[in-house]
């Protein structure tokens, strides 16, 4: 789509709108291509999938379209160039599959867009059918992901990594993913002030012509996991115009409220929240862990809550399902509930 004469505030304001006021965003993709068997018991997370399962991977963007998604992340999280180089590949094998994460995308969206054209689900009462504005969200993981060992959740690099670190380590990954028909680039799971920063240089200093959203995580509901506060972190976010949306995944449901009032203490910006499941990651077992019993019911009984609070953008993130996705689309714009 690009942002060719569109102001990066308005094209956000319009998807909105022709969404019906707010977007459904998708769920977790690994820990459904998870659910559906595959092991990502790997550095390369997910992106593996891109490798060995690409139809799994289109699949499960399907699935999210069909339970109501508006946007789709697609699976480069954990697709990087470093990370596809300790595997044996070519830099020139590594950058085919990090466009290639996109280009599965477009494809699931461009078969839900033909059966919705089609009528294929008229036999349902569906509202999604109403609200076809469907955008393709390139994944950009943090240098954490890359790490693989869940570092995205501490935000911790140590004194070496700078500034500068991580803008050379994103470059070229940023650059193949702007240009790979995505609608616009999701950084997600941020941890820290500085990865941000990173971001808001790089997109300037690399002309990237469509629009990007902002997402932290948190562990404690004022912080981002580093201990950097999630309002300074959402003013960075601010300061760069080519930034549509604002917001936190990969949270705990109940933290979520207070870190979106947090977040509109500080900018306009539209708010987007895609929590987890409410479970804890072990970097070392690649395992989730219970951790207060959050279950995928409690977690969509707080959406109208999350609306109420600003909220406009809403989705899952590790350990929901397109249930999830469903549940939020059904309590963002069922009349009855
Ligand atoms: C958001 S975490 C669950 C992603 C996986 C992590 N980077 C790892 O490789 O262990
Ligand atoms: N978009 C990624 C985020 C992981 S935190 C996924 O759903 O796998
Ligand atoms: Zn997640």
């Amino acid at each position: 789509m690009g942002l060719e004469g569109v102001e990066p505030s308005s094209f956000m304001a319009d998807f909105l709108a022709g969404c019906g006021g707010y977007a459904v965003v998708d769920g977790g993709l690994a820990t459904e291509l998870e659910r559906h068997g595959q092991d990502l018991n790997d550095p390369l997370w997910s992106a593996k999938c891109l490798i060995s399962f690409p139809q799994l991977v289109r699949r499960v963007h399907l699935d999210y379209l069909e339970a109501g998604a508006n946007v789709i992340i697609g699976a480069s999280y954990q697709a990087t160039i470093q990370g596809f180089e300790a595997k044996g590949l070519s830099i020139e094998e590594a950058e085919t599959l990090i466009k290639r994460s996109v280009e599965i995308a477009c494809e699931a969206r461009e078969i839900y867009l033909q059966r919705c054209a089609k009528g294929y689900w008229d036999f349902l009462d569906s509202p999604k059918i109403d609200r076809h504005p469907v955008l393709v969200a390139a994944s950009v993981g943090s240098y954490g992901a890359y790490l693989a060992d869940g570092s995205e959740y501490s935000g911790n690099y140590g004194a070496s990594v700078t500034l500068e670190t991580l803008k050379e380590f994103h470059r070229r990954r940023l650059q193949i993913l702007a240009n790979s028909g995505a609608d616009l680039i999701a950084f997600e799971t941020i941890p820290n002030k500085l990865e941000a920063q990173a971001y808001v240089e790089l997109l300037k200093e690399e002309n990237i012509d469509i629009p990007a959203w902002f997402s932290f995580s948190s562990t404690d509901g004022t912080n981002v996991v580093s201990g950097d506060p999630i309002t300074e972190c959402a003013k960075i976010a601010d300061s760069c115009s080519q930034v549509v949306a604002v917001g936190i995944n990969c949270t705990p449901p109940r933290l979520i409220h207070g870190l979106i009032l947090s977040i509109r203490k500080v900018t306009n910006k539209p708010v987007i929240i895609y929590p987890n499941s409410g479970e804890t990651y072990n970097g070392e077992t690649k395992q989730w862990e219970k951790t207060r019993g959050e279950t995928e019911e409690d977690f969509v009984s707080y959406v109208g809550k999350w609306r109420d609070a600003g909220a406009c953008l809403f989705g899952g993130c590790c350990r929901t399902t397109p249930n999830t996705i469903r549940a939020i689309s059904r309590a963002l714009f069922d009349k009855s509930s």
